[in-house]
């Protein structure tokens, strides 16, 4: 039977398209491994289909020992009820041992399809793990999420539903055929001309029914990605009174997906109606055919009945495969878009062999000439240079979208540099694995990210190593945490969700300097919120801030004054480039663009306008 393509092509009507058929293939690819189960499958498959076809050709013959004991050639003799018997018992056997066959097969089916689904769902999670995060930017993250969640689900299904059914099918059908053709040649080559009558009426349906499919898995991304972003936007949708609008583009895109299933369904549908259709056409065919001969006396009644026995056997499996022919489309048109997240294009693969700065790492880090741009077009960083000794503090700052976090994801190897080198301790970092780059640095993100898990495991995750409660509370202690843990209902065992709407932005932030100190490099990359604090938790952030930047090299994405002043170097970006540097006091006498920006309130979040000095 032949199953449709993606429509986005076109090609003679009943040949699948070339994306189809790739991605079919491929899907079944995924077998490779299993191979020893698949032939299990296979042979058991091929058992059930034989038995099946075994069963009309004895009914058969038990009706034509019955027809000539009873009116026939051997009237004389009489019906040989004891022949007949042994035959019926034995056409009994057949069918049980065929539907034995089945069972095992069905069930091993269902192990290669559980273990294939597993199998992707991990190559799924690793491919995650390695894309560049210009992937993830580039796209609404629901949409990453729906592939590797909604597609690989439906997958599992539908694979599970058809894939023993299939195979099971196929066989039968081809058993079917080869035992008519034994009985009688005639009357195959009459079920065989409807055949190619009903592949193309599936393969047209089938080909539309793609289309739709498709449509429906892209709805199902759009509406994930929509659902995402409203629900982790939830307060600010609220805040800004927009629930009704967010309901009407939740209702739009819920429409989308509902029609576009509503369309691949009715489709798909129509595939069943026609095979059936075309069954009846088949069976009128073969009786009309068959009774001829009869009464012409080339055939027996036993041959014809065996033969409509079989007609009907064959409308059997390939009604079934036309009726899985939608689910094979869905899951076909969910495993393109699985296949497209897993041949994304991955981060750079780390050298070989790879280069470690001498241990113990000081924290020497250099930009030696570095260029980068996220988009050809527009040149970001050009050509900067920059030195930071070990231990001490470099605040950078500058207008909102200058390149601050973008030189410090360089330095983290989120992007990799278009020109130039970062060197730490003298090696250049893009020689190094990046897991042992990243064990050198610490980070304070500006994004307070907290999963949920208690007070313990948010702090525990800044170390790579299991840590004991008593590191935990040091490092919570450190961040000037403690005290506030302690007046949580459950100290450091109080359950925090994703969101952590029970802790203040304060502690939120807190939280993540704990991380820092846990993780304890002698590197310290740190991205300050802008988010404004009371003056007490401001307080608390700037001492714990400051006491984690004690003694390690930081580059620090500047938004308070208190820092700026503490910072050995000030560094002023513009467009990407260091326009000016120096420590606080001198850029400002200087009355350049230091100033300006001091005049001008210096955090674009205008919470901590500076004094002058
Ligand atoms: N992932 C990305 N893909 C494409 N462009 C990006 C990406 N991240 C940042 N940009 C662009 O690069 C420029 C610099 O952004 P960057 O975040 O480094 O600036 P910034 O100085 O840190 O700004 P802010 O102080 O507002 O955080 C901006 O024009 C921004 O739009």
């Amino acid at each position: 039977m032949a199953v449709g393509g993606d429509g986005s092509r076109s090609g003679a009507a009943g040949r699948p398209s070339p994306t189809f058929r790739r991605t079919a293939i491929r899907l079944l690819g995924l077998l490779a491994p299993r191979r020893r189960p698949v032939l299990l499958v296979l042979a058991l498959g091929a058992a059930s289909a034989g038995l099946t076809a075994l069963g009309p050709r004895l009914l058969g013959h038990a009706t034509d020992l019955v027809v000539d004991g009873s009116s026939g050639a051997q009237a004389d003799a009489g019906v040989p009820f004891g022949t007949v018997g042994q035959i019926l018992g034995w056409a009994l056997l057949v069918h049980a041992g065929a539907a034995v066959c089945a069972l095992l097969q069905a069930r091993v089916g269902l192990r290669i399809i559980g273990h294939l689904v597993h199998d992707l769902r991990a190559r799924v999670e690793r491919k995650t793990a390695h894309l560049p995060l210009s992937h993830l930017d580039g796209r609404p993250r629901g949409d990453t999420l729906s592939r590797a969640t909604h597609d690989v689900d439906n997958i599992a299904q539908s694979l599970q539903q058809t894939f023993g059914q299939f195979v099971g099918s196929t066989l039968t059908a081809v058993g079917v055929v080869v035992a008519m053709a034994w009985t009688s040649p005639l009357l195959t080559l009459v079920v065989l001309v409807t055949v190619p009558l009903s592949g193309t009426v599936v393969a047209r349906l089938a080909r539309r029914a793609q289309r739709q499919f498709k449509a429906q898995r892209a709805a199902m991304g759009a509406l994930t990605a929509y659902a995402e972003e409203t629900y982790s936007g939830h307060a600010l949708v609220t805040v800004f009174d927009r629930r009704e609008q967010a309901e009407r583009r939740f209702a739009r895109h819920n429409a989308d997906f509902h029609r576009a299933g509503l369309k691949a369904q009715y489709v798909s549908g129509l595939i069943p109606v026609a095979m059936a259709a075309v069954g009846s056409l088949t069976f009128v065919a073969v009786a009309v055919v068959g009774g001829l001969r009869v009464a012409a006396g080339a055939l027996t009644i036993g041959t014809v009945q065996a033969c409509v026995q079989y007609a009907r056997l064959l409308g059997q499996p390939l009604g079934q495969s036309a009726g899985t022919a939608n689910l094979v489309q869905s899951a076909v048109a969910s495993a393109e878009r699985v296949f497209e997240l897993l041949d994304a294009e991955e981060e750079l693969p780390d050298p070989r062999p790879a280069a470690q700065p001498r241990q113990p790492v000081r924290g020497h880090v250099t930009f030696d000439r570095v260029s980068f741009s996220y988009d050809p077009a527009r040149p970001l960083i050009q050509d900067l240079s920059l030195t930071a000794e070990p231990g001490t503090t470099t605040a950078l700052v500058g207008p909102t979208g200058s390149g601050k976090s973008t030189l410090v994801d360089l330095l983290l190897r989120f992007h990799e540099v278009h020109g130039g080198r970062i060197l730490l301790d003298g090696t250049d970092i893009s020689r190094m694995p990046r897991g042992e780059l990243r064990g050198h640095i610490c980070t304070v993100p500006q994004d307070t990210w907290l999963f949920t898990g208690t007070v313990a495991e948010n702090i525990a995750y800044g170390s790579p190593r299991e840590v004991t409660r008593g590191q935990v509370v040091a490092a919570a202690r450190a961040a000037c945490l403690d005290r506030l843990v302690r007046t949580l209902p459950h100290g450091y065992d109080t359950l925090i969700s994703e969101q952590a709407t029970q802790l203040s932005a304060g502690e939120k932030q807190l939280i993540t300097i704990a991380r820092a100190f846990l993780a304890d490099a002698p590197v310290l990359v740190l991205d300050e919120a802008t988010s404004a604090l009371d003056a007490r938790t401001e307080a608390l952030v700037q001492e714990a801030m400051r006491e984690l930047r004690a003694g390690r090299t930081s580059l620090v994405v500047a938004h308070r004054l208190a820092t700026v002043r503490d910072a050995d170097t000030v560094l002023v970006m513009t467009d990407g480039r260091i326009v000016e540097r120096g420590r606080h006091a001198d850029l400002l006498a200087a009355g350049g663009a230091y100033a300006c920006l001091y005049e001008a309130g210096f955090s674009s979040s205008g919470h901590s306008a500076p004094e002058r000095a």
